[in-house]
């Protein structure tokens, strides 16, 4: 599969975002020989299984100008690299635990020559700053994830949707979300025809503060 599937689901690009999206490829190839972050199984099908799984967020939540979105365990740079291309007019901070991942991940911004990603090798609970939303996949548990990235969502919110958390995950959620009453999940199904996506789904968790008064 190739970068044609990306373009046939994001169909308003520029120039400049496709040439992004087409040089990942070779970026992702030539850097995964070298710095494992990508399971070969899932090399050859970066497309599908990173970037359009990544780019799954933008079909359930736009970012609008300016607003500035933090991808929790960014690993290779997924979710945050994506969708980063996908909007250069929002600043994008991608944070890992482990520094070789980081590594790739600022080579592949470097490669792109992307301005408006910063990446960050620190634990998340170690970082500073708040964010309109958190993105992030196939790092923690809710409850925990809930919990290292507390206080790092800004509670005024410039989108429509309240600022929170999307996490893209897979499977039956009940068990993990029972004790989110206000988490809303969007199938990924709805917007993408190919298998991989018949269980894939975008959790959002509105962030919790108190009414003032
Ligand atoms: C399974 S990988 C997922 C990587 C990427 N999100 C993806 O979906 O391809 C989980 C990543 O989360 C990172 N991680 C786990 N706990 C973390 C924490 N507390 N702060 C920052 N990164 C963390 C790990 O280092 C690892 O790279």
């Amino acid at each position: 599969m190739d970068v044609n599937l990306i373009f046939k689901y994001f169909t308003k690009l520029t120039e400049v975002q496709r040439s992004h999206f087409e040089d990942l490829n070779a970026l992702y190839q030539d850097w995964n020989k070298k710095i494992n972050v990508v399971s070969r199984k899932d090399i050859d099908e970066l497309y599908l299984r990173h970037v359009l799984h990544s780019l799954g967020i933008a079909k359930i939540q736009q970012f609008n100008e300016g607003s500035q979105i933090l991808d929790v365990g960014t690993g290779g740079g997924f979710p945050g690299i994506p969708l980063a291309i996908l909007y250069p007019e929002v600043q994008f901070t991608l944070v890992d635990a482990i520094g070789k991942k980081i590594k790739v991940v600022q080579e592949v911004i470097d490669g792109l020559g992307l301005k408006n990603v910063s990446a960050h090798h620190s634990r998340v609970e170690d970082l500073n700053g708040q964010f309109d939303f958190i993105v992030s996949r196939a790092v923690a548990a809710m409850p925990t994830f809930v919990h290292w990235t507390k206080g790092k969502i800004k509670k005024d919110s410039t989108h429509e949707r309240k600022n929170g958390i999307l996490y893209l995950k897979g499977g039956d959620l009940a068990e993990e979300l029972k004790d989110y009453k206000t988490a809303q999940i969007f199938n990924l199904k709805e917007h993408f025809s190919e298998v991989f996506f018949e269980t894939k789904k975008v959790v959002y968790l509105p962030q919790k503060y108190k009414v003032p008064g």
